[in-house]
């Protein structure tokens, strides 16, 4: 068990991507967030996809200083999660990743026109344009990503994506 699972509490952002350590060493390869894509009911396609774009693009972002690692396993560390924030967010974690309540119910006051307590396709749509910061392309990615696969694997049978579901992704309760 690594470190950082024993020293105190996880942060929020931690703990949404805990999961995907699934030995639980601190660190996790390219190889278990395919495995976990796969655990959550995701296809090969798209485990694959999301194994390379993940780790290729948030692990350099998270390795310690002086930290040797094999970079073709593609490693993310899971204490240094919130250094792999992105532009073009919800602002929901913060720095630090810890979870930002306000900006949380304001994705839900601004966005859900048709119920309260849920998104449709379109207006997640709303929500991504409304995030984007001008000429951040990477930020752009990121965020059409976490959404798209968020609704793509938990919307329910009438399109609707819950807000208690996006909540449970936030404090990484979800999975
Ligand atoms: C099916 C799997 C996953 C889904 C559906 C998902 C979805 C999301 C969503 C919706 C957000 C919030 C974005 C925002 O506030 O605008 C987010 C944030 C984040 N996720 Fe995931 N995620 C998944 C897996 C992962 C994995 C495997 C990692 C890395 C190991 C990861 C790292 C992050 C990071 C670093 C953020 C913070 C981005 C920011 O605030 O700028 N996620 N994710």
């Amino acid at each position: 068990m690594a470190d950082v699972y024993e020293q105190g509490e996880l942060t929020p952002l931690q703990r949404h991507v805990a999961f995907f350590d699934r030995d639980k060493d601190g660190v996790i390869y390219s190889s278990e967030t395919y495995e976990g894509f796969r655990a959550i009911g995701c296809g090969v396609p798209l485990s694959a996809a999301a194994a390379i774009f993940i780790n290729g693009g948030l692990g350099p972002k998270t390795i310690p200083e002086n930290e040797k690692t094999p970079p073709f396993k593609l490693p993310i560390y899971v204490k240094n999660i919130h250094k792999g924030k992105h532009g073009s967010d919800s602002d929901v974690y913060d720095a630090h990743g810890r979870f930002v309540p306000e900006k949380f119910e304001k994705i839900f006051k601004k966005h859900a026109h048709t119920k309260p307590d849920a998104l449709t396709g379109k207006e997640l749509q709303e929500l991504l344009e409304a995030n984007r910061e001008p000429k951040d392309f990477k930020g752009w990615l990121g965020g059409f990503t976490e959404w798209k696969v968020l609704y793509y694997v938990c919307k329910d049978k009438d399109g609707f994506l819950h807000k208690d579901t996006a909540r449970a992704v936030y404090d990484g309760s979800l999975w």
